[in-house]
Formats: structure tokens, C-alpha cells, sequence
């Protein structure tokens, strides 16, 4: 299971991306984070797997505080943590098997990594999830030779390799054409099934986060103002997660009450006093 507890990220810029945001994800669910264009969900995922540095809060994933590892500590615990990025981020004259067996680099020594020696093991498991991801045979084609939906196969299968306990993808559909975009959110949603872990999508999409996830996330400003079944994001709970406010008078169980998860500045100052930050 992640939680994470009023996390809260202010960039160098002093942009404040994230306000203070709680939630738990677990099970194989699919949980979509939808809001507008700088609302904080690339920010959300890059601090879950600490690509950037929370300013304050708490994330932990199965009991595991990620928050209070070195990097040392986290290097480790990424492995639990499968990535998909929305430019799949893959080694483009590298091999599709080559792109897939770098998912176990956390795994071997780091001789074999620097040789990229994997055990036979490791390699049988990339042929499998090859299969899995409808990119059976094409292990020896070069990373650059393939289509952008066969290139984001390659980016989940990497990320499955890890065996990992939770996916997170940011805009894993950005970047392609909407049969394709229908094609990575079915993958995507058969990977949680069938190995039973949770998967958050960060998707600015929203018909494909109301066609595959299970579960929404709206942040508006960096807070979380919904959090409820898929199945309850009707107009109102988009005008709040879109313009930051209600249609007149209506409410839901499912909007997030800032008071809950922000903390507010005179506790800050207060805890700021005792650790002396
Ligand atoms: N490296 C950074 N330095 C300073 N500010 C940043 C940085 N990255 C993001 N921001 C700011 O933080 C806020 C949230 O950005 P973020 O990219 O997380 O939003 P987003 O919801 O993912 O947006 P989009 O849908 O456009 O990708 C924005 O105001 C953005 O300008």
C-alpha cells in the first residue's frame, strides 16, 4: 500500500506545486490523478518515487517510510517502484531486450550491471513480460526502429521487470494517438489484474481516466480536491477539479476538505521551531 500524508513540495523558484496532499492507494486498483495543466501531478508522482525531493510530508509504501531513506536506502527501494514516463525515456540505440533487462539493473551487482551481465533468470522473465506486452520476437530490435505505442510497451515492460509493488505513470498517453492511447490503458489495466498491484496514472485525458481507472484523484493548485469512484466524477466534481470551484450549492462526500490534509502555516512555524529548519 503508499500513503502518502500531507506532502507538500515548494520548488527553489518558490513555486508551491503541492499544498499538503494525502491519500492511500492499494490493492490493483487503477487510480487516475486528472487536473489542469500545472496542478501538480508530475510533481505528485516525481516525489512518491523521490525523482524530487518532497519539502514536507510523509510518503510510505508497504510500511517502508521513503521519506526517511538516504539515497543509498532508496536506490533499493525503487525497485519496488515501476516507472513509465510519458517519452518512454529509453535507450534508443539500445536493443528492446537491452531497454527491458536495464529494469533489473537494481537487482544485480554493480559488476554485472556495468557489464550489463543479467542472470538467465532475469532474462527469461523479460521474454514473458515481452509476451505480455504483445512485443513477443522483436527482443533484438533497436529501440529507435518502433512505433511510439511500441516504444511505451517496451517503457511498461521495463517497469514491470522490476516485479515491482506499485506502477506509477506520468502521462503514459501524451505522446500517442488515441487508438494507441486506448491499446497502453487496456496493458495497463491487465498488468494490475493480473499481478495484483496498484497502478496511479497521472492522464490529462479524462474519457480515458473515466474509461480505465477505477478511482480519481482531481488536484486543483496543488491541492487534492477529489478523491472518489470514478463513477462519481460528474459535472460538478470537474468544475471543481478544473476551476477550483463548486456549481452553486452543490457538494459531494467526496471532495476533499483542505482542513484535513493541509497543514497550516502557524503548525508549520511551530514544528519549525522545535527541529530548528
Ligand atoms: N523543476 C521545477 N522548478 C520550478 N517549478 C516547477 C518545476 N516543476 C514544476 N514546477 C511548477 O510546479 C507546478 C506544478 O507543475 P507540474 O508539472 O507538477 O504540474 P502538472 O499537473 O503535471 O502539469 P502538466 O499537466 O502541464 O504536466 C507548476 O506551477 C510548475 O510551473
Amino acid at each position: 500500500m503508499l500513503e502518502v500524508t500531507n506532502l507538500r513540495k515548494v520548488y527553489p523558484t518558490g513555486d508551491e506545486a503541492l499544498t499538503g496532499v494525502s491519500t492511500a492507494i492499494e490493492g490493483n486498483e487503477i487510480v487516475a490523478m486528472i487536473g489542469p495543466s500545472g496542478a501538480g501531478k508530475s510533481t505528485f508522482i516525481r516525489c512518491v518515487n523521490k525523482l524530487t525531493e518532497p519539502t514536507d510530508g510523509e510518503v510510505s509504501l508497504n510500511g517502508t517510510e521513503l521519506t526517511a531513506l538516504d539515497s543509498r536506502e532508496m536506490k533499493a527501494a525503487r525497485r519496488n517502484i515501476g516507472m513509465v514516463f510519458q517519452e518512454y525515456n529509453l535507450v534508443e540505440r539500445h536493443t528492446v531486450m537491452e531497454n527491458v533487462l536495464s529494469g533489473r539493473l537494481g537487482y544485480v551487482s554493480n559488476w554485472a550491471a556495468l557489464r550489463r551481465k543479467f542472470p538467465q533468470e532475469d532474462v527469461e522473465l523479460a521474454y514473458d513480460i515481452l509476451e505480455t506486452v504483445g512485443l513477443g520476437g522483436m527482443e533484438n530490435k533497436r529501440a529507435d526502429e518502433l512505433s511510439g505505442g511500441q516504444r511505451q510497451r517496451v517503457g511498461i515492460a521495463r517497469a514491470v521487470v522490476q516485479e515491482p509493488t506499485i506502477l506509477l505513470a506520468d502521462e503514459p498517453t501524451s505522446s500517442l494517438d488515441p487508438e494507441t492511447s486506448h491499446a497502453v490503458m487496456e496493458l495497463l489495466t491487465e498488468i494490475a489484474a493480473e499481478r495484483n498491484i496498484p497502478v496511479l496514472i497521472n492522464i490529462h485525458e479524462v474519457h480515458l481516466a473515466v474509461e480505465y481507472a477505477d478511482r480519481i484523484l482531481g488536484l486543483h493548485d496543488g491541492t487534492l480536491v477529489f478523491d472518489g469512484p470514478t463513477t462519481d466524477l460528474d459535472e460538478n466534481a470537474k468544475d471543481v477539479i478544473y476551476r477550483g470551484e463548486a456549481i452553486a450549492g452543490e457538494s459531494s462526500s467526496n471532495f476533499v476538505d483542505e482542513s484535513d490534509t493541509v497543514t497550516d502555516d502557524a503548525e508549520r512555524t511551530e514544528r519549525s521551531a522545535i527541529t530548528g529548519d
